[in-house]
């Protein structure tokens, strides 16, 4: 369902009309890519207050306390955690949405969070965020032509008046839509078609990075797996590089390249897709990969299950030293003393293959039988 501008055949030039999405080449298979965004000991703390009238810090919730990562271009890094630890906070920061207490987010090379006025606008139109939950995050009294054409207000030297009806029609097109539609209402569409129309959206202003913050997780599990397939559709055809954010290891598991897990506001663990599913080394990667459902029940009986006890620590009372420690089966005294760092631990320095990634933890070890073979 494509029409002949978008799929590379017959595009005009930018700036002629037609061609809505990015004149980019996509990197060559093998060719070393560099890094698109640099994040590096990102901060965000909110404060806690009290008082009414007059209101007083009383703490903080250290929300993200720390992140670093790279994104290379046409990659998709997975960011991976339970409920609260962080990665909608990182989707935003990374999407001039938020603002940090502290670190940087170099985008080619240029820090992002010292930019103001014309050059953030400029940054924000090429790092686009595509939201989590299609029902909430569209609005049921606009029409599907004023969502995905909304950022053209923003952004009017992106497409002219005259253009935009026809630059978000092929939007539609190309994420899978009947452009006939582009006068209906949100609610007139399933739930997979809502998160094509929020992924339109994104892809609208041509960027080079899209944020999804859980883009499948209110959609079932079907539907997922189609809403994924057109992401790595649009990613090859485009070129664009993806932090990818799900709670769940298994939904990143096909589109990542590479997956950062967090915990409290931290990546514990960060390597390729290989290394964190088949060689993790973090009791907390470990304790999730054993969580998820297989399909072969025989192979789940085969395989090590871990239950972590207890809740995860609140966020404004983070524990001392390792921040997994309270939840971990593998803690030491030197846990609640000593912050691991992310590195390649030193047990595993010396050695060879997928065990030496990234890993915040004094005792990191592979674990057999984690993911049945
Ligand atoms: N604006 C805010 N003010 C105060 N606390 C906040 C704010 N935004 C987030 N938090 C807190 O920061 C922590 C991290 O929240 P965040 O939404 O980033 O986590 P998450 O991993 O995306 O969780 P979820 O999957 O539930 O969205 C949570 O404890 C949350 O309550």
């Amino acid at each position: 369902m494509q029409s002949d501008s978008l799929d590379g055949t017959a595009r005009p030039q930018d700036g002629e009309g037609l061609g809505v999405l990015p004149e980019k080449e996509p990197p060559a298979p093998h060719a070393p890519r560099e890094a698109i965004l640099e994040v590096r000991d990102l901060v965000r703390h909110f404060p806690l207050t009290q008082g009414v009238v007059v209101k007083r810090q009383v703490g903080a919730v250290k929300a993200v306390d720390g992140v670093s990562f790279d994104l290379r271009r046409g990659e998709t890094l997975g960011l991976v955690g339970e409920s609260g630890c962080g990665k909608s906070t990182v989707a935003k920061l990374v999407t001039s949405l938020e603002t940090p207490t502290a670190g940087s987010i170099l985008y080619k090379g240029e820090d992002v969070t010292r930019l103001s006025g014309r050059a953030l606008k400029a940054v924000r139109r090429n790092i686009q965020m595509v939201f989590q939950d299609p029902y909430t995050s569209l609005n049921p009294r606009m029409t599907v032509g004023d969502i995905v054409g909304e950022p053209f207000d923003i952004h009017p030297e992106a497409a002219p008046r005259g253009e935009r009806r026809r630059r978000v029609q092929e939007l539609l097109d190309v994420v899978g839509l009947n452009p006939e539609y582009v006068n209906r209402y949100p609610h007139q569409f399933s739930g997979g078609q809502r998160q094509r129309i929020g992924i339109a959206r994104g892809l609208a202003l041509r960027p080079e990075v899209i944020v999804a913050d859980e883009p499948v997780s209110a959609l079932d599990v079907s539907v997922q797996a189609q809403v994924v397939n057109l992401m790595e559709r649009l990613q090859d055809e485009f070129g664009l590089s993806y932090v990818f954010i799900a709670h769940d290891l298994s939904v990143v598991r096909h589109i990542s390249d590479r997956v950062g897990v967090m915990y409290l506001g931290k990546i514990v663990e960060i390597g390729t897709e290989r290394e964190i599913y088949e060689h993790p080394t973090h009791p907390y990667t470990q304790a999730l990969l054993s969580a998820v459902p297989v399909p072969d029940p025989s192979a789940g009986e085969r395989r090590t299950r871990i239950v972590l006890e207890g809740d995860v620590p609140s966020p404004a009372n983070p524990p001392s030293g390792c921040r997994f420690r309270t939840r971990c089966w593998r803690a030491a005294d030197r846990c609640a003393q000593e912050e691991p760092v992310l590195q390649v631990p030193a047990v595993l320095r010396h050695a060879e293959g997928p065990a030496h990634h990234p890993s915040a933890c004094h005792y990191a070890e592979e674990k057999e039988r984690i993911v049945p073979g």
